[in-house]
């Protein structure tokens, strides 16, 4: 269970993260929406320490996240695996070597830095590679691969790190609706298979419908909404995005990260957006 208690973060004068309280039980596919400056990425980025808190705790069966430092912080970075929009592969390195970095808090520096690795971490990357179905692209430079690729490749060196969730901020905002499809069906397939926690930011509200048993919806810092598709209203999605910005939120036209629902969701966008 991960427990955030009256999280805060400020920069400066700016409270990007107001008193959030949530509570999220493992295996849980939780989808994070709201406007752009909301504090998504800041509230995910404090669950895996890349940011402080500026108040309140963080907590994963108990243990206080928020407050760990050395090895017990870099354990805890590597028990919750992050993805980001820029897929963040070392571009002129083979793909596999990318997968294997994926172990570098498993082992010791020096086999890290001379990137000596076992046979069996070869083959444990071939299968995470096997996994989300590129591994015939193992020996190419991470370079030359499509972003879809690219991005399946990141999943692929965070499931290496055997973590227990997986962070993903704004993982398909950078793609065309297709990879967008095949990068969002191998998270919610990880999250089904593996029981493994996914919170992921999310630009559009159709993704998180499609794919989110979990939706928490951000304004201004705070948690303005939690809770499952069906219950997004049309009035929480004005509330989320102003009324001028539902039409983008819920077009499958307007942004290239729109794409077809796994499942029917229980209203249609475009007759939410007509019923404004
Ligand atoms: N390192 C920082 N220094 C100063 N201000 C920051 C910093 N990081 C975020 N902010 C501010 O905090 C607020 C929340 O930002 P955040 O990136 O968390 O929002 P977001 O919902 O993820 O937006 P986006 O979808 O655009 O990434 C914004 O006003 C942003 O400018």
């Amino acid at each position: 269970m991960l427990t955030i208690s009256n999280v805060s973060r400020r920069f400066g004068d700016k409270l990007a993260v107001s008193d959030v309280n949530l509570e999220i039980p493992q295996g849980q596919m939780v989808g994070i929406i709201g406007r752009s400056g909301a504090g998504k990425s800041t509230l995910l980025r404090m669950i895996n320490r890349l940011t402080n808190v500026s108040e309140g705790a963080i907590r994963f069966d108990g243990v206080e996240v928020s407050a760990l430092r050395g090895k017990a912080l870099r354990n805890w970075q590597r028990d919750c695996a992050m993805i980001f929009q820029q897929f963040n592969l070392v571009p002129r390195l083979d793909v596999i070597t990318n997968v294997m970095l994926g172990r570098l808090n498993h082992r010791s520096t020096l086999l890290s830095l001379l990137q000596i690795f076992t046979e069996a971490e070869q083959l444990r990357a071939l299968q995470a590679l096997e996994r989300l179905d590129i591994a015939q692209t193992a020996t190419q430079w991470a370079q030359t691969l499509s972003g879809g690729q690219q991005q399946r490749v990141a999943i692929a060196r965070a499931l290496m790190q055997a973590p227990r969730m997986i962070l993903a901020d704004e993982p398909i905002a950078s793609l065309d609706p297709r990879n967008a499809k095949i990068v969002m069906d191998s998270l919610h397939a990880i999250n089904r298979e593996q029981g493994l926690t996914v919170i992921t930011n999310l630009h559009t509200l159709d993704t998180a419908r499609a794919y989110c048993g979990r939706i928490i919806g951000m304004a201004a810092g705070r948690v303005v909404f939690d809770g499952t598709p069906e219950q997004l209203t049309t009035d929480v999605a004005r509330q989320l995005y102003g009324a001028e910005g539902l039409e983008d939120a819920f077009s499958e036209a307007m942004t290239s990260t729109s794409i077809e629902p796994a499942r029917r969701p229980t209203a249609k966008p475009r007759e939410l957006a007509d019923a404004l």
